[in-house]
């Protein structure tokens, strides 16, 4: 009697954390490393805030956020190699980053119409990705999949993330190092202040701090992490 083929199911991976700690640049290549396809939410939530700045929405009065919400078609390409993310089929990977974007994107994310939209878009990213997925966020391993295989919450200490932003960012706009930590503190306060499924580490979540980290160690450690899960499948 023939046997079926054992299939693998398909990875789920769970990486949330503040700015600056390393997130992206941990999640595209562990994501590489590993085979799996790769999606960044922080970059959607900035899609949808590129658009309604874009429109002219207030993005300090919610209810217009709201209301405008399910207007803009976002779409994420998943590749860890080349992620893609555009609105209305307009290539935003430059606009999402600059300062106007980052200064609004908490505003726009803390609004429930919001979350849920972009929440119902990760989890069908995630189920129909086939040989598995890195997700990168703020309320991953929390809200968006809670029951992903492996959840990681990534931190640094708040002078080693600016430090890496404000490194990022110069020669195109603002590097004042104590200006970087403060902007990065403010939206650390409003992302897990807000009241709908803010910035939180999860209960069964490994913790790594990065701090004293190069991005080689936390990969080579996120990438340990995965395989110890996929062992024990
Ligand atoms: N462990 C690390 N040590 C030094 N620099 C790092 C480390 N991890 C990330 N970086 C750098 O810090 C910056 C922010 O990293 P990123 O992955 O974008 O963080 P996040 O997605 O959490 O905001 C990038 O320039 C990245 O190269
Ligand atoms: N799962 C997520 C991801 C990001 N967000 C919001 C809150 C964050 O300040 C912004 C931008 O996220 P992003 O990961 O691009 O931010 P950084 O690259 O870490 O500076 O989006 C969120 O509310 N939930």
């Amino acid at each position: 009697m023939e046997t079926a083929p054992r299939t693998v199911p398909a990875i789920i991976v769970a990486i949330d954390g503040p700015s600056g700690t390393g997130k992206s640049s941990t999640s595209k290549a562990v994501a590489t490393a590993l085979g799996l396809r790769y999606l960044d939410t922080g970059a959607q939530y900035r899609a949808i805030t590129w658009w309604m700045v874009e429109n002219g929405i207030d993005t300090a009065d919610a209810e217009a956020v709201a209301d405008a919400a399910a207007k803009p078609e976002i779409v994420s390409g998943t590749d860890p190699l080349a992620p893609t993310i555009t609105v209305d089929g307009i290539d935003v990977s430059g606009p999402i980053r600059t300062q106007e974007v980052t200064s609004k994107v908490s505003a726009v994310s803390a609004v429930p119409r919001v979350r849920t939209l972009i929440t119902e878009l990760q989890r069908s990213i995630a189920a129909g990705a086939e040989g598995g997925i890195l997700v990168e966020g703020r309320d991953i391993g929390t809200t968006v999949l809670p029951d992903a295989d492996l959840k990681v919450f990534l931190t640094a200490s708040p002078e080693a993330r600016a430090a890496r932003r404000s490194g990022e960012l110069k020669g195109k706009e603002a590097t004042d190092l104590a200006a970087t930590r403060e902007a990065l503190l403010r939206r650390d306060a409003a992302d897990s202040g807000r009241k709908t499924s803010p910035l939180a580490k999860a209960e069964d979540a490994v913790e790594v701090d990065t701090s004293d980290l190069t991005l080689q160690q936390v990969i080579e450690c996120v990438v340990t992490l995965v395989e110890e899960k996929r062992a024990l499948r």
